[in-house]
């Protein structure tokens, strides 16, 4: 028997991955640090649910603490802000050979190879939508991009490995040379999405009102400016047209891009971001830090000024912290900025 891929977080993303790989016949092992649910996984099994696919399957998950072994093939998928101490805890189950692929949105792969070191990382892209809903059960939303690829550019044995294995969740999923490519494209519409936390609305009521176009596209505008200045060139993926908000672009292909997005949000069960459902199902803190704040310092970096970005990441905290509702007035809060 092959030796089990390691998925570190079991949760919306992890899990879906762990239950698809475990039905197809491949070895997994899952970890999570809510033990109901590592429990339930082990168990009874875990429900994917949806409109997608409906299914049970049993994936072997236990929590740090439970873990033996060492492991080549390591999927992180926790939230951005639990990456450093989830880091410290698998690293001495990685093998010395062995990688760590992030399944995550932001630029983890820098935390990641920081830790493990740049030849034992490796990049993913995901934006299929999920969320997890109780011990044991997750929501299969909606199918969306998946892209694997190694953070210097040049696939390898391993890359085609994990591959092989992404296609037997997705079957379009996509190896590619440029990785930070997908990354950033995500942090551009990760914005936007954001930005549709700010209110009660549904993703696809945020991107079809007008009145909200200007901010989401100032929002996507300051990363892709971003981007360009990181000597990146951002791809397109499910709507989201990076090209339609680079500098010198018209304001006709933006709003095109949002009619898209809200076409492509409107057929998903998981009508919210993960974004809302932290900060008004779950009440915990998001990954605005070490998402949108990331992409302005570093953006404060290249001498770019981000005000929408900087608001943005105010306004989240304000609903963190309980100093502000969601609701339409908080977004126009971003509108507002552009004065
Ligand atoms: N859900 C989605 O549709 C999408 C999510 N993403 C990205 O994927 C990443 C994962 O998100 P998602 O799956 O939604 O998150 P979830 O919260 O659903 O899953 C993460 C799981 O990891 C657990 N966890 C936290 N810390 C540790 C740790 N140290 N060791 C082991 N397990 C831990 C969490 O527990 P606890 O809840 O107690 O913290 C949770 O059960 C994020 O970066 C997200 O932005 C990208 C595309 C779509
Ligand atoms: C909305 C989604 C699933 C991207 O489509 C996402 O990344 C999120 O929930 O934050």
């Amino acid at each position: 028997m092959a030796e089990p891929v390691l998925i570190w977080g079991a949760g919306a993303i992890g899990g879906i991955l762990g239950a698809y790989w475990a039905r197809a016949g491949v070895p997994v092992q899952m970890v999570d640090i809510v033990a109901d649910h590592a429990q339930a996984c082990s168990t009874d099994g875990l429900s994917i649910e949806g409109p997608v696919e409906t299914f049970t399957q049993t994936v072997p998950c236990v929590t740090p603490d439970q873990l033996e072994g060492r492991y080549g093939r390591i999927v992180l998928a926790v939230k951005a802000q639990a990456t450093e101490a989830a880091l410290a805890q698998l690293m001495p189950h990685l093998a010395e050979d062995g990688f760590v692929l992030s399944a995550q949105n932001g630029l983890n792969e820098r935390v990641i190879a920081h830790a493990v070191g740049a030849g034992r990382t490796m990049g993913a892209f995901v934006n299929y939508g999920a969320d997890w809903i109780g011990p044991g059960r997750i929501l299969f939303g909606n199918r969306g991009a998946v892209v694997v690829g190694e953070i210097d550019g040049s696939p390898r044995p391993r890359t085609t490995e994990m591959f092989d294995l992404l296609q037997i969740f997705e079957p379009d999923a996509v190896l590619t040379d440029d990785i930070w490519a997908y990354l950033w494209g995500k942090l551009g519409y990760g914005a936007m999405l954001f930005a549709t936390a700010l209110t009660h609305d549904s993703m696809t009521v945020n991107f079809a009102d007008p009145a909200r176009g200007p901010a989401l596209i100032g929002l996507a505008r300051e990363v892709m400016r971003t981007a360009v200045a990181e000597g990146v060139t951002p791809r397109p993926f499910n709507g989201f047209e990076p090209s339609a908000f680079l500098p010198g672009s018209e304001d006709a292909a933006a709003r095109q891009c949002l009619a898209d997005l809200a076409l492509f949000n409107s057929t998903t069960a998981k009508t919210h971001t993960g974004i809302y459902r932290d900060l008004a199902v779950r009440k915990r803190k998001t990954e605005v830090d070490p998402q949108v704040g990331a992409v302005a310092q570093i953006a404060a970096g290249h001498g770019i000024d981000t005000p929408l970005l900087r608001r943005l990441v105010d306004l989240i905290h304000d609903i963190e912290d309980g100093r502000r509702e969601m609701s339409q007035e908080t977004f126009h809060e971003l509108t507002r900025v552009l004065g």
